[in-house]
């Protein structure tokens, strides 16, 4: 989606695996709006019930869409969010899929205060890398990558590769 504000990037992949933290600083560093669904959600109340079984809220996605769309229509936003098959696919010109390994996330959930079912269930979705297929089946395969995100340098790494493939993107646009 060609814009003036600058191009649309979604940062996909399993909770925990450290979107936020780099979609944060990204579109800090690269003057782009950061979009948090989940948080996003809970602000404006997008939610279609609870769901008892993950206790938590399920998301009203074709709400997320409506909200959305015109600042989409504009460009120029980091959008985060643990899924992505819901997003009308033109919206996006580049998607990322951030990757931790299993052992890494396990941690970082259970510090979050993940147990059970959920912490599980969550580490199983990066070993059968759910999110990534979920990308590749949703959005063209040239414009979905897999970022490594296991250690600061590994965020370092991503947030340059990001603004390098940014300058190429307003040479072309
Ligand atoms: N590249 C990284 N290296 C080390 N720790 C990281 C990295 N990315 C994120 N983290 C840490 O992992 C935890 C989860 O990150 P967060 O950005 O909240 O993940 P997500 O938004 O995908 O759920 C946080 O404590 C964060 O500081």
């Amino acid at each position: 989606m060609a814009s003036p504000h600058g191009p649309n990037i979604l940062l996909t992949g399993t909770p925990g695996t450290g979107k936020s933290t780099l979609g944060r600083e990204l579109a800090q560093r690269a003057c782009l709006n950061y979009v948090n669904i989940g948080e996003m959600a809970k602000e404006r109340e997008l939610y279609d019930g609870w769901d008892d079984e993950y206790e938590c809220h399920v998301l009203n996605e074709d709400r997320v869409v409506d909200e959305l769309e015109d600042q989409m229509q504009q460009g120029g936003n980091v959008v985060d969010y643990h899924g992505c098959d819901f997003f009308p696919e033109r919206w996006f010109d580049i998607v990322f899929v951030l990757r931790t390994d299993n052992s890494v996330l396990y941690e970082r959930l259970e510090h979050r205060g993940y147990t059970g079912k959920k912490l599980q269930e969550n580490v199983q979705c990066e070993i059968f890398q759910t999110i990534l297929d979920e990308a590749r089946e949703a959005y063209k395969i040239e414009i979905v990558h897999e970022l490594p995100s296991n250690t600061p340098e590994d965020m370092e790494e991503n947030i340059e590769r990001i603004l390098l493939w940014l300058e190429q993107w307003k040479l072309t646009h």
